[in-house]
């Protein structure tokens, strides 16, 4: 059975449309990894399922529970790290992680969670005395210490080096060994294809797709992708008019072509018909972002692929 069921999902800020008829579920010791750009409706999904904001339209279960009505039930059940997080600036990690272990009926002992998040040196630290990552690093503590049976992480590990994402990812993946159920929120694709068992890929307030990372990846299997800062002036409709030609994005540093077989010759032949050249040419196999490009027509922020 699954643990989050969300159906239908409708919420709108006055006349901006947030979140689109968005339903998924996830199932017990799952890592459900929900990716998309910047605005697309992530943070407000799961504000949603963790029962901060009330849905317009739509069903969600989470737990057995209805997030609105049940919230006391699920509060002692569902950890939640929100992007921001707002603690008394003279509160002490050691102190918030203890005040929060209170507010549950069976925590997990606060001590390890300084260890495993870095953070046992900083103990006795003023939260506003922290850096941007350690206070990342403590939120996510935060949301464990109740021993939670769903976690809700958004933004993961935006701000942290590598050495504390990778660590942070051995964390996820235990609690997931554990059986603890993951719902992660992130734009970034390597976080995503690395840590989750599916995806619901989400764009303007839509669920495009929902699959494993290697299925969302094997539907644009044969695709190849080709970028390439054009020489001069280009109109890339020559492209687009291409048999081996998928489709053409151009971001304000590039252009991407998407397409199959011998699409580099032919994009060459193009290119030089029209008297430009190609500089800074790379030609790829499919990646999940070609996947989400494929399925939504455009790049995800290029500032959001952060490896
Ligand atoms: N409180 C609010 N009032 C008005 N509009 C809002 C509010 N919160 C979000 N929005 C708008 O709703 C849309 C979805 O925002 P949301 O924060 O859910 O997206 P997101 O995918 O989480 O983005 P990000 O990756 O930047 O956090 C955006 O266009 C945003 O500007």
């Amino acid at each position: 059975m699954s643990v989050i069921e969300v159906a239908n999902l409708h919420k709108r800020y006055g006349d901006k449309v947030a979140v689109d008829d968005v339903s998924f579920s996830v199932d017990r010791g799952e890592i459900f990894g929900i990716l998309g750009p910047n605005g697309a409706g992530k943070s407000t999904t799961v504000e949603c399922v963790t029962g901060v904001r009330r849905p317009d339209a739509g069903l969600i279960s989470v737990l057995g529970f209805d997030p609105r009505q049940d919230r006391e039930a699920l509060r002692r059940r569902v950890g939640v790290q929100l992007q921001k997080c707002h603690l008394p600036p003279q509160l002490k990690v050691s102190e918030a992680l203890r005040l929060y272990a209170s507010f549950y009926p069976d925590p997990v002992d606060w001590r390890g969670l300084l260890d495993e998040f870095g953070l046992a040196e900083q103990r006795d630290t003023n939260y506003n005395h922290l850096s941007g990552g350690q206070q990342q690093r403590l939120s996510i503590a935060l949301a464990l210490v109740g021993n939670p049976e769903v976690v809700v992480l958004d933004e993961l590990t935006t701000g942290l080096d590598p050495r504390a994402r990778r660590a942070t990812w051995d964390v996820i993946k235990r609690l997931s060994a554990d059986g603890v159920t993951v719902v992660l929120v992130t734009h970034m694709m390597d976080e995503a294809e690395r840590l989750c068992s599916r995806i619901a890929l989400i764009d303007a307030g839509r669920v495009v797709a929902t699959d494993t990372p290697a299925n969302l990846v094997a539907q644009v299997n044969g695709e190849q992708r080709l970028s390439f800062r054009p020489s001069g002036p280009l109109d890339t409709a020559v492209l687009d008019a291409l048999p081996e030609v998928v489709k053409v994005i151009e971001t304000p540093d590039q252009v991407v072509v998407i397409g199959t077989g011998e699409l580099l010759a032919a994009v060459n032949a193009a290119l030089v018909r029209h008297g430009t050249a190609a500089t800074e040419l790379r030609l790829d196999q499919a990646t999940l972002e070609d996947a989400y490009v494929a399925l939504t027509g455009r790049a995800l922020a290029q500032n959001g692929l952060d490896s």
